[in-house]
């Protein structure tokens, strides 16, 4: 699951490093009331679904019941996956913030895909401490490359020595920094446009209609690019006073937007689905 760039428990203070010319990206949420001020402490929303539903990492469901989501991790997800995954997604309940990371069964269904498209050029935006990152890691072939992108180096530091250890760590090329000048940075050279198979955005939600555009060129035309959230917590058909998170109430006129956008967008063909937090995938056609 992704939320927006206000909740990684140090937004600010990465940011504040940040260099002079990547400033220009930083973005009006910093500064927004969430969980990152309240180390993870969610207890003063009034939303219980958000408590219970973000109470440990990737558990959260947007399906019936809490219990058929259980069903689903203990029967289908937990017993296939790998004793590494398993260490990081362990590891990730103890740091602030760890509803932020994907959820098991989406990081199951993420793995099958890109070896469904036989990627091997890959990418990532948002990558926190670093369990989807390992879950593709472990997807590709030996020779697969992820390039993985995200402000915050000391949340990937926490997952990185289980992606070493788990002989993957040759795929992984890790760029601390804004999302949007990497990306720009990446398509002034020739040689990325139309190179990766796979891109998983899980990212700042205000942010993703400026991803996709520059996505979309570096993409290959076949290639998919996965957009996390695209559900929102179920909040994008809730009244607009519903007691959700402020977060949830900030970002949601994005996805609403986002969602909009990609069903008319018709370079790509897409499919929504409810997995996780909702996920969109879309696939270059033009
Ligand atoms: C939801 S987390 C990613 C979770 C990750 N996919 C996982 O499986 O654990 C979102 C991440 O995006 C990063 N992020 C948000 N906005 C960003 C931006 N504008 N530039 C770089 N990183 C950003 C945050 O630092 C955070 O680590």
């Amino acid at each position: 699951m992704a939320p927006s760039v206000d909740e990684m428990g140090s937004a600010g203070g990465a940011t504040s490093n940040l260099k002079t010319d990547e400033q220009s990206y930083q973005l009006s949420t910093l500064t927004v009331t969430s969980p990152s001020n309240h180390n993870g402490d969610t207890s003063q929303y009034k939303d219980k679904d958000f408590k219970a539903s973000h109470g440990t990492p990737g558990h959260k469901t947007l399906l019936q019941s809490d219990a058929l989501y259980q069903y689903i991790l203990k029967t289908s997800v937990y017993p296939r996956e790998s004793t590494y995954l398993k260490e990081l997604r362990k590891i990730t309940e103890g740091v602030s913030l760890s509803y932020m990371a994907t959820p098991p069964d989406e990081v199951q269904f993420l793995m099958l895909l890109i070896q469904l498209l036989n990627a091997k050029n890959t990418m990532e935006l948002g990558v926190y401490t670093g369990y989807s990152l390992l879950g593709t890691a472990l997807a590709l072939p030996d020779d697969g490359k992820i390039v993985a992108i995200d402000l915050d180096r000391n949340n990937y530091e926490l997952g990185a020595p289980v992606i070493e250890k788990a002989g993957v760590a040759h795929k992984v090329d890790f760029r601390e920094g804004l999302i949007l000048p990497q990306l720009d940075k990446m398509l002034l050279n020739q040689e990325n446009l139309g190179l990766f198979d796979f891109i998983f955005v899980d990212a700042d939600k205000d942010n993703y209609l400026k991803y996709h555009e520059r996505c979309l060129k570096l993409v290959k035309v076949e290639g998919v690019i996965a957009y996390d959230n695209t559900l929102w917590n179920g909040s994008l058909v809730a009244p607009e006073d519903a007691p959700y998170a402020t977060y949830i109430h900030q970002y949601r006129p994005f996805v609403l937007e986002l969602n909009k956008f990609l069903a008319a967008d018709k370079r790509i063909a897409i499919s929504q689905l409810s997995v996780g937090d909702g996920i969109t995938l879309c696939r270059r056609i033009l």
